[in-house]
């Protein structure tokens, strides 16, 4: 009922435990707070909040135009949703140094187990894309050496992201890594990783945990766990695979009311009442009223027959 009662501090406890584990966890991305929950029920590790997918679900490019401020609330609606740690993709931090120090603050208030800041100019664009460009390795290292001054718990996962595999290849990759951890950096998000030899080589060359990024249309094949863990990969995140799931689904079903003057053909796909019921825990909240849930949840058709 309500939020969770876990607090962010055992959350980020929950995230250290379970990479010190050295099994590998799965992250998929929350499209909103909802299916944070669903994710949690579904029995994952943790919940990513994507930067693309806050983005999308604001109508914009995700080429760095969301703020902090946007970031920061979505991440306290999300976190607060789930027991498990949640992950937030942090962009470039917002700014220079001092606005990432800022951003690192913010995000912790919001409730997160962790963040990553990635070493792309901006305006920023997906991984995944032609024609980024990074920063400085000395630009980088500022951003890292700034969120890890700037956190209160040092519990707090700081991920360093680089996306120069694109640029300049896999060797430059791991050199930046190891400058990034050299930084204060918890953990390595290699960015556009082509190939589980490429995971490997970024293993074999750190100490840390690293992060697999399967979005789907982009440049990396969609890996499997087992050949993640195979090649010694920590976490895995699924980040916008969910908004787009829902996306197709909902697309399908406004064709199916345009082509049949009724939704009838796809209410079968449809999460029903009494399942949504169910995650919101709407029978919980009768500790307060009784008469809040004294009714039956018919199990079939319950949009049409209420
Ligand atoms: C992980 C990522 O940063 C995100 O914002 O979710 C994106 C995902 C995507 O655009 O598919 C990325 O840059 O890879
Ligand atoms: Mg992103």
């Amino acid at each position: 009922m309500l939020y969770t009662e876990v607090s962010p501090a055992a959350k980020r406890q929950a995230l250290r435990d379970g990479l010190a584990s050295r099994r590998l966890l799965q992250l998929p991305g929350a499209f909103n707070p909802l299916s944070a929950r669903l994710i949690e029920e579904k029995g994952f590790d943790g919940v990513y909040i994507s930067g693309a997918v806050i983005s999308a679900d604001l109508g914009l490019p995700d080429i760095g135009l969301t703020t902090l401020t946007e970031v920061a609330t979505r991440s306290r609606q999300i976190s607060r949703m789930t027991a498990l740690p949640t992950l937030v993709d942090a962009d470039t931090g917002f700014g220079e140094p001092m606005n990432v120090a800022r951003t690192v603050q913010e995000l912790e208030d919001a409730g997160v187990a962790g963040l990553h800041i990635e070493d792309q100019v901006n305006p920023k664009r997906c991984g995944h894309l032609d024609g980024k460009a990074v920063v400085d390795v000395g630009t980088a290292t500022q951003r890292i050496r700034a969120a890890v001054a700037a956190r209160r718990d040092p519990a707090l996962l700081i991920l360093a992201r680089t996306d120069i595999r694109a640029l300049d290849g896999v060797p430059a990759a791991i050199d930046r890594a190891r400058s990034l951890i050299d930084a204060g950096a918890d953990a390595i998000f290699p960015e556009a990783m082509a190939t589980l030899d490429e995971f490997a080589a970024v293993r074999a060359a750190v100490d840390v945990p690293i992060l697999a990024n399967m979005t789907e249309f982009g440049r990396s094949a969609l890996f499997t766990t087992r050949q993640l863990a195979d090649v010694g990969v920590n976490l895995v995140i699924y980040p916008v695979t969910l908004l787009r799931s829902a996306m197709g689904a909902a697309e399908a079903t406004l064709d199916v009311i345009r082509a049949d003057g009724t939704q009838e053909a796809a209410v079968e796909t449809m999460q029903t009442r009494e399942r949504l019921y169910e995650l919101l825990d709407y029978s919980g909240y009768n500790t307060f009223d009784t008469s809040v849930y004294n009714f039956a949840v018919p199990s079939i058709h319950s949009g049409t027959k209420e």
